[in-house]
């Protein structure tokens, strides 16, 4: 699977730019605030149906403009696929394949299997719980479209549970019956997270581990854990045992929407714990396994976008990814960099395909 070619209309600082795509690895070079990052981007938007960096939609949007539209051809199973994706201001987003708009955006995930090594990445330690959940499901999601029906469900039940939870409270009434109804599903939507949570952990641990020690090379000692209030009972229970505290909050205070995937080195969290490089390493160890899990489930090379990942990285270890791209692990690679001379030099070294464009 390949990006044959893309045009992008008002996204972020282009108002009109067109890109086809030859060879194996493709390159966005040039100065700081030109326009790279927002290339990549767009071809994230077209897998994911949004942007890496910015959450509000009608940011993506260039200034001043009231529209967006990002239109590509992806080559699949040696069959054409246009993908557009367009927002106008004060409407809804649109997602159309082949002409026809999907329903449910969720509905395409998957279907361009994408990874992206990013500085923003970094969000992933610094930030809280619901930032590693997103790298969780977005990857569970990929490979299994009942596992987002299902996270979309339990969020939907558990919104209307904590608007019952304030009803009750506002209202200085209780009704017990009606808030079972809402325990039973979380618990069943719950369990279903769970279970496929904890599956995925376990085999991407070692994927994980691999790439941690082939790129680092070191004796480093590195751990993920998975963490849920699941393991200690079922939501039912759990959710029948906090009600006070769950009234008093107005809010449900278990479930898997607290789950946590805590990254540790030598057993302390990384976060405190772990050197600027070490953290980086890990990130793109993280980012890597991410890329392995997804290509040897789906029996598809994801498209990979190395956003500015150079500057992080020491010699040995791109030696590592160029060796990586050599071993014909990878498929279509994009990447981002500000020194035409640098990124020549490591495209060169992988005697690959590629283009270099000069933005
Ligand atoms: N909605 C928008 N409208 C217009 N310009 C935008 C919009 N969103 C972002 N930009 C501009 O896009 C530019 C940033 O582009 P991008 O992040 O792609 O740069 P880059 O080439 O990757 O830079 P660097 O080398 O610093 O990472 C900034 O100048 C920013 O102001």
């Amino acid at each position: 699977m390949y990006l044959k070619k893309i045009s992008l209309f008002n996204y972020k600082n282009f108002s009109e730019a067109n890109f086809e795509f030859d060879g194996k690895i493709i390159c966005f070079v040039g100065k700081n605030g030109i326009g790279k990052t927002n290339v990549l981007d767009a071809i994230y938007h077209l897998s994911y149906g949004k942007s890496y960096f910015n959450p509000l939609a009608v940011q993506n949007i260039k200034h001043g403009e009231e529209f967006f539209v990002i239109d590509a051809e992806f080559i699949k199973n040696e069959r054409s696929e246009q993908l557009v994706c367009s927002l106008k201001k004060g409407q809804k987003k649109v997602l159309k394949r082949n002409g026809k708009a999907y329903d449910k955006f969720s509905d395409h995930i998957g279907f361009i299997p994408l990874v992206i090594i990013s500085p923003a990445d970094r969000d992933l330690i610094i930030e809280g719980s619901e930032t590693r959940r997103k790298f969780i499901d977005s990857i569970i999601s990929q490979l299994d479209a009942q596992y987002l029906q299902q996270l979309i469900q339990y969020q939907k039940v558990m919104s209307q549970r904590n608007a019952l939870l304030k009803y009750f409270a506002l209202n200085h009434v209780f009704d017990n019956d009606t808030l079972s109804i809402y325990n039973e599903q979380l618990d069943d939507f719950g369990k279903y997270i769970f279970e496929k949570r904890k599956a995925f952990i376990a085999e991407f641990i070692p994927i994980f581990n691999e790439h941690h020690h082939a790129i680092t090379g070191s004796q480093e000692s590195v751990q993920l854990v998975y963490e849920s209030h699941l393991f200690e009972k079922d939501l039912l229970t759990l959710l029948q045992e906090n009600i006070n505290k769950d009234r008093a909050l107005h809010y449900t205070s278990m479930g898997i929407h607290k789950d946590d995937l805590s990254f540790e080195i030598d057993n302390h969290p990384i976060k405190k714990f772990g050197s600027q490089g070490q953290q980086k390493s890990f990130l793109i160890a993280l980012k890597l396994a991410q890329f392995e899990f997804l290509k040897k489930q789906s029996g598809v090379k994801p498209i990979l976008l190395f956003d500015d990942i150079f500057d992080k990285l020491d010699e040995t270890r791109v030696a590592k990814i160029v060796e990586m791209v050599n071993s014909d692990t990878f498929g279509q690679l994009f990447i981002s960099d500000t020194h035409p001379e640098r990124t020549e030099a490591i495209v060169k070294s992988t005697l690959q395909s590629y283009k270099i464009f000069n933005l």
